[in-house]
C-alpha cells in the first residue's frame, strides 16, 4: 500500500496489487529490495571514523558523492521518497496491529469507535480520522514505544556549544535517542514501558512529547501525509477484517536490530476474516 501511494505520486504507477505481474513492476521490486537492504542499515562507519578506511562491509565502496543537481541526484531524491515513505509508515502499522493483537480488549474498543462513526455501509476515509480520538492515541502510543526513527536522523552541529555540562565542538554528529526518551520514566509517569492509549486522553499528557517525526527545520517534512497513510491504513484493518492471533502465544513485541528503521525481529502473522462492510461494500 505505502509503496504504492509513494509511487503513484511519482511516477502515477502502481507496481504491487492487481498489476504485479509484469517485467516493470518484478524489476522495481527487485531495485526497492536492494535499496533498502544497503540503505536502511547502520554504517559503523559513520560512529568510527576507522570503519571508513578500511571499509568494513563494504557499504563505503557503493555510496555516491554528488557535487551539483543531476539527474542522479534527482533520482536520489524520488528513491529518498520511496525509502522514507514506505518503510516507516508500513513499519508502524504493523506495530500497531501487533500491539493491538497482544491487548484484545484496545483492539476491540478501536473497532467499537470505528463501528459507531463509520457504521456497516461504507469504507473509512480520510474526514473521518479527525473524529476517532481513540484510534489517533493507539497511534501515538504506538509511535512513543516503538518510534520508527529510534535514534532519528543523524544531524551535525553548526558551531560550537554546550549541552548537559559536555562541549559539543561544531561538526559534531548528533543522534537524539528517541527510543530512550519517549520510555523516560521521567517524562512518562505512569507505567513508562507498558501500552496505554489512554495516557493521551485530553488532559493527560500532550501529544507533543512524542517525537515520532523529529523537531526543528530538519523535521519529516511529511508529517501529514504520513499520519494520514498510517491512520487510514490502520483504520482500515480494522474495519474491515476481524483480527486473530494464530495460535494461543502471545505476539512478541521483538525488536530488529542495526537498522535505521525499527521494525520487528519477525514479521508479524495473524489470522484475519473480512467482516459484513467488506461484502456490502464490495
Ligand atoms: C510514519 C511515517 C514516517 C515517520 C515516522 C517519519 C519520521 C521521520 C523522522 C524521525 C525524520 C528525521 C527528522 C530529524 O532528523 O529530526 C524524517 C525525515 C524525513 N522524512 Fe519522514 N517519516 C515518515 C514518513 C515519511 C514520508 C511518507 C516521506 C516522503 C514521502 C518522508 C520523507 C522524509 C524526508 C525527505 C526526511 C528528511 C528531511 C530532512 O533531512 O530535512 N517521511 N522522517
Amino acid at each position: 500500500m505505502t509503496s504504492n501511494i509513494i509511487m503513484r505520486m511519482v511516477a502515477g504507477k502502481r507496481y504491487f496489487g492487481e498489476d504485479d505481474d509484469n517485467e516493470e513492476a518484478k524489476k522495481f521490486r527487485g531495485v526497492m529490495n536492494e535499496v533498502i537492504t544497503s540503505t536502511g542499515v547502520l554504517n559503523p562507519a559513520d560512529y568510527f571514523p576507522v570503519f571508513g578506511w578500511i571499509d568494513y562491509k563494504g557499504i563505503e565502496k557503493n555510496l555516491a558523492r554528488p557535487e551539483y543537481y543531476t539527474d542522479v541526484v534527482i533520482k536520489g531524491i524520488i528513491v529518498v521518497m520511496l525509502l522514507e515513505g514506505t518503510d516507516t509508515s508500513a513499519v508502524i502499522i504493523e506495530w500497531a496491529m501487533t500491539v493491538l493483537l497482544k491487548h484484545p480488549e484496545k483492539l476491540d474498543k478501536a473497532r467499537a469507535e470505528v463501528d459507531n462513526l463509520v457504521g456497516n455501509n461504507r469504507l473509512i476515509n480520510k474526514s473521518d480520522l479527525s473524529s476517532l480520538p481513540y484510534l489517533q492515541n493507539i497511534i501515538l502510543e504506538t509511535f512513543r514505544l516503538f518510534p520508527v526513527a529510534p535514534m532519528s536522523l543523524p544531524h551535525e552541529s553548526s558551531r560550537d556549544f554546550k549541552l548537559g555540562g559536555y562541549d559539543i565542538p561544531r561538526g559534531t554528529m548528533l543522534l537524539a535517542n528517541a527510543w530512550a526518551i519517549q520510555r523516560d520514566p521521567m517524562v512518562w509517569s505512569d507505567d513508562p514501558t507498558s501500552f496505554k492509549p489512554e495516557r493521551f486522553e485530553v488532559g493527560k499528557v500532550g501529544p507533543t512529547k512524542v517525537l515520532q517525526f523529529g523537531m526543528g527545520r530538519r523535521s519529516c517534512p511529511s508529517n501529514g501525509l504520513a499520519q494520514r497513510v498510517v491512520g487510514l491504513g490502520l483504520a482500515s484493518l480494522i474495519q474491515c477484517f476481524q483480527w486473530r492471533r494464530i495460535d494461543e502465544a502471545l505476539v512478541d513485541l521483538i525488536e530488529g536490530e542495526g537498522a535505521i528503521v525499527l521494525s520487528k525481529c519477525v514479521p508479524l502473522e495473524a489470522k484475519c476474516k473480512a467482516r459484513d462492510v467488506l461484502l456490502n461494500v464490495l
